[in-house]
């Protein structure tokens, strides 16, 4: 077992509700409204922001040459991740400045938020926790879709799926997981690990947040 499994243990059904969503079951099928997949990834890239800024501050709070590379690599990831959403975007029509200036709604700033003071409150351990249920239930939820687009001849929603799915995203998870326990040493103490629980619950709840932030999202009407 891991550190991980065992947050995953002690959260329960606030794991199940972020990774098996019901955005996530209708990006799966592909019944998600556009409208819907267009404000999460709008919104999802002023995130990427504020989390390519908290993968530099694990760069900050490490301590040996390791950790600051894996920060490096971590905002590699996540530059890339967002020419995903920069691509998407453009084909809809939203210009790069218009994706920068979009205002953040509250989901957005309050799970990215939360994860940055984690980091900047605590240890490179407390901020590994805060971002562990992105990197590593992304990857889990892209793994868990792919099958589904085996199903469907065109699948709206293919190129984000595959995204989570690939290789790169497969390891980087597995890599988040064993830094877990790396971090966390030979053992922690029980009020230690229960703290750590209550960070790794809040970010999955805002996880969930977040995908339910976009499908009560109504478009404004057009001036
Ligand atoms: C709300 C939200 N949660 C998680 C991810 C996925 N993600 C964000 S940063 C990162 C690590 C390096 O890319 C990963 C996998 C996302 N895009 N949006």
């Amino acid at each position: 077992m891991s550190l991980f499994h065992d947050f995953k243990d002690a959260i329960g059904s606030d794991w199940t509700d972020y990774t098996e969503h019901s955005f996530v079951a209708q990006l799966g099928n592909g019944t998600l409204p556009l409208s819907a997949f267009q404000d999460y990834l709008v919104q999802d890239y002023l995130f990427l922001v504020q989390f390519a800024r908290a993968y530099a501050l694990t760069g900050y709070k490490a301590r040996t040459i390791a950790d600051i590379a894996a920060a490096s690599s971590g905002l590699a990831t996540i530059v890339h991740e967002t020419e995903l959403h920069r691509r998407m975007t453009e084909r809809w029509g939203i210009p790069g400045d218009e994706l920068e200036a979009a205002p953040e709604r509250i989901a957005t700033v309050a799970y990215t938020r939360y994860v940055l003071d984690c980091g900047l409150r605590g240890d490179l351990l407390d901020l590994h926790v805060a971002l562990a249920p992105c990197m590593i239930g992304y990857a889990e939820i892209g793994a868990a879709l792919e099958p589904a687009l085996g199903s469907m001849i065109e699948h709206p929603y293919e190129e984000w799926i595959s995204e989570y799915a690939s290789p790169q995203y497969q390891t980087a998870a597995q890599e988040s997981i064993q830094r877990l326990d790396r971090l966390a040493g030979d053992s922690i103490t029980a009020r230690r690990f229960e703290e750590l629980v209550a960070v790794f619950r809040s970010a999955t709840r805002m996880e969930s947040a977040f995908w339910q932030q976009a499908l009560t999202f109504v478009p404004s009407a057009s001036p």
